[in-house]
Order: C-alpha cells, then sequence, then structure tokens
C-alpha cells in the first residue's frame, strides 16, 4: 500500500469538507529542495520509530460557527473536545509542505527558512486535517489561547503545532489562535494602524 493511500484511509473527522483531502500525515510537494528536505525530514529516522502527527482527535471538534455575532459565521471553527491544559500539544498543523508561492491560500502557515532564503510552508487549502479549521480570536476573544509552535516528532520531522496558551481551554471553547498583523494586513484594504 502506498504511504499516500494510508494517509488518505484515515476516517475523516465530523463535519469535513468534501472537497479537501483528509491527511494525517504531511505530504511533501516537489518544490521542496532535497537539501532542506533533508533538515525537515530527516531520512534516517530511527526503524520502528513512528512520524506520529500527534493528531489527537478527541481532544479536538470540527464545528460549523452559527452565531451571528462571530465573524467567521456559517464557517467551520476547531473547538475543544474536553478540558486542554495550558501549554499542551493539541495536534500538528498538517498540509502540503511546499517550496513554491501560495500567497493566495487562506490555509498556508510558514514552515521554515531555510539558509539560502527558501521559505517552506504547510497549504492545506486542498488537503490537511482539522488544525486547518483554527480561527484567529480577532473579533471573537480578547485574546487567542493558544498558538502555532514548531516541534519535532520523535522521528525528527519537522512540524508547525497549535498548543494550549498559558490557562486552560474549557471542554466546548474554541480554540483560536493569532494569525498574525502580516496575514490580516495582506488581506486588508483598511490602514495598518485599524487592523
Ligand atoms: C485557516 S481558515 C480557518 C477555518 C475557516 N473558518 C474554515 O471554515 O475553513 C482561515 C479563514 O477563516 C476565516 N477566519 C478565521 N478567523 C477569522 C476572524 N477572526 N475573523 C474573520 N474571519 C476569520 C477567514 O475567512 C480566513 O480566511
Amino acid at each position: 500500500m502506498s504511504s499516500q493511500k494510508t494517509r488518505q484511509s484515515q476516517t475523516k473527522p465530523p463535519h469535513w469538507p468534501l472537497d479537501v483531502c483528509y491527511i494525517s500525515e504531511p505530504c511533501y510537494h516537489p518544490s521542496v529542495p532535497l537539501e532542506v528536505l533533508a533538515q525537515i525530514k530527516p531520512r534516517l529516522v530511527a526503524p520502528g520509530v513512528p512520524s506520529h502527527t500527534g493528531a489527537k482527535r478527541s481532544a479536538v471538534i470540527i464545528q460549523r460557527i452559527s452565531d451571528p455575532t462571530h465573524p467567521a459565521n456559517g464557517q467551520r471553527g476547531l473547538f475543544a473536545a474536553k478540558k486542554i491544559p495550558p501549554r499542551t500539544h493539541i495536534l500538528d498543523y498538517t498540509g502540503e509542505v511546499h517550496g513554491d508561492d501560495r500567497s493566495e491560500s487562506d490555509y498556508d502557515l510558514s514552515l521554515f527558512r531555510s539558509q539560502d532564503g527558501t521559505n517552506i510552508g504547510v497549504d492545506a487549502s486542498h488537503m490537511g486535517n482539522e488544525a486547518r479549521f483554527v480561527n484567529d480570536y480577532r473579533g471573537v476573544k480578547a485574546r487567542p489561547n493558544a498558538v502555532f509552535q514548531e516541534r519535532r516528532t520523535e522521528g525528527g520531522e519537522l512540524r508547525m503545532s497549535v498548543w494550549s496558551g498559558s490557562e486552560n481551554i474549557r471542554k466546548g471553547e474554541e480554540i483560536l489562535v493569532s494569525y498574525g498583523k502580516s496575514w490580516w494586513q495582506a488581506r486588508s484594504t483598511e490602514p495598518e494602524e485599524q487592523i
């Protein structure tokens, strides 16, 4: 069985969109230069060491937002399925790891910048996991309760992940990060200081 098939054989979580492929492991696009790939995903992974996504499905749930006051009303969001303690790894952000331009994507995160200046991103616009539904806190809460932070798996693979912040996230609470000012500036027609 190919690794692609293995990735796709995972059961999709409830409320998963039909037009997006569910992947529990990152997928590497040919635009990632081999020498950069060697730094992100060291080849000599110890045999038998699984490269888990850390997709702790029971910790999160995708929900449709039906609150007219929520700025992403009608879209989906990521919610805590149980209490999540502070500074806890919630799940990895899977997607297509790429070295080409994805400036049109609203699901593209920066993962790595190589010494020669190659920017590597993780784009979950066409394939990804639950993490692609994490919304920004702006207009929802006063501050984020989670952060994007990189980590290495036990096998040494670099991943971008969602971690809880300095406080518990209550069961049923929406998991919210900050996309960063530059993310919003790139999509705004407003003057910078209003973002
Ligand atoms: C990575 S996606 C998040 C998941 C998205 N809500 C969905 O259902 O696919 C980013 C998109 O979510 C929406 N979004 C997230 N946070 C938002 C916020 N605070 N205000 C307005 N829109 C937001 C925007 O449409 C943005 O382009």
